[in-house]
């Protein structure tokens, strides 16, 4: 019987996906009005500056049931005033699907929120793993030097709710306090 060669290959290093069809988004400055809290710090920054960007395997069509999609997500260093660079965040539309993340290379934080607004963050180390729990908005920051790169697992069914953030953000914040990233209420 035939072994075939992997369908696709991601550096444990540095997340690279290669070998098969990837897809992503580029989030760059213009793309993220609203997101940090200091719009004067915001307003300095150049609008094509990238912020993060996505490389995704999708096996099946966005909202099948029953499937995953794989994807590594690199997120740039940086601040806006005293906050990390950070993505937008979601809940799933699918509220209750779960997700796992796990950490390639750089240092960061994991933000999660509940439907009660409480909020909490985990660090994010080379190897650190992350299930995201039903029911929990997640957003990633990057509170190192380097480029932040993680892998992301999630159901193809989950779909992404990002008008509940940017309606009521999270109700904390990653901030460089004293040079020591804190989660501090929004
Ligand atoms: O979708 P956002 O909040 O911009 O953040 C990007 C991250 O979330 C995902 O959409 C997965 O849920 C990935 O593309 C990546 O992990
Ligand atoms: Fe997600």
């Amino acid at each position: 019987m035939e072994i075939s060669a992997p369908q696709f290959v991601t550096d444990w290093k540095t997340g690279v996906v290669t070998g098969t069809e990837v897809q992503g988004v580029e989030r760059r400055v213009s793309d993220l009005g609203g997101v940090f809290a200091d719009e004067g710090a915001f307003s300095q920054l150049r609008p094509d500056r990238l912020v993060y960007r996505t490389a995704c395997v999708f096996p099946v069509p966005e909202g099948t049931e029953g499937g995953v999609f794989w994807g590594t997500t690199f997120i740039e260093p940086g601040t806006v005033g005293a906050e990390y660079f950070m993505t937008k965040g979601h809940f799933h539309a699918k509220a209750d699907r779960m997700e796992a993340y796990f950490t390639f290379g750089g240092t960061g934080l994991l933000v999660l929120m509940d439907t009660a607004r409480n909020c909490w963050a985990e660090e994010m180390t080379p190897g650190s793993t992350h299930l995201i729990p039903p029911y929990t908005a997640h957003r990633t920051v990057n509170t190192g030097d380097d480029v932040f790169s993680f892998g992301a697992c999630w159901p193809s069914d989950a779909g992404h709710d990002y008008d509940s953030i940017a309606e009521s953000g999270f109700s904390a914040r990653a901030l460089r306090v004293d040079g020591i990233p804190r989660l501090v209420p929004a």
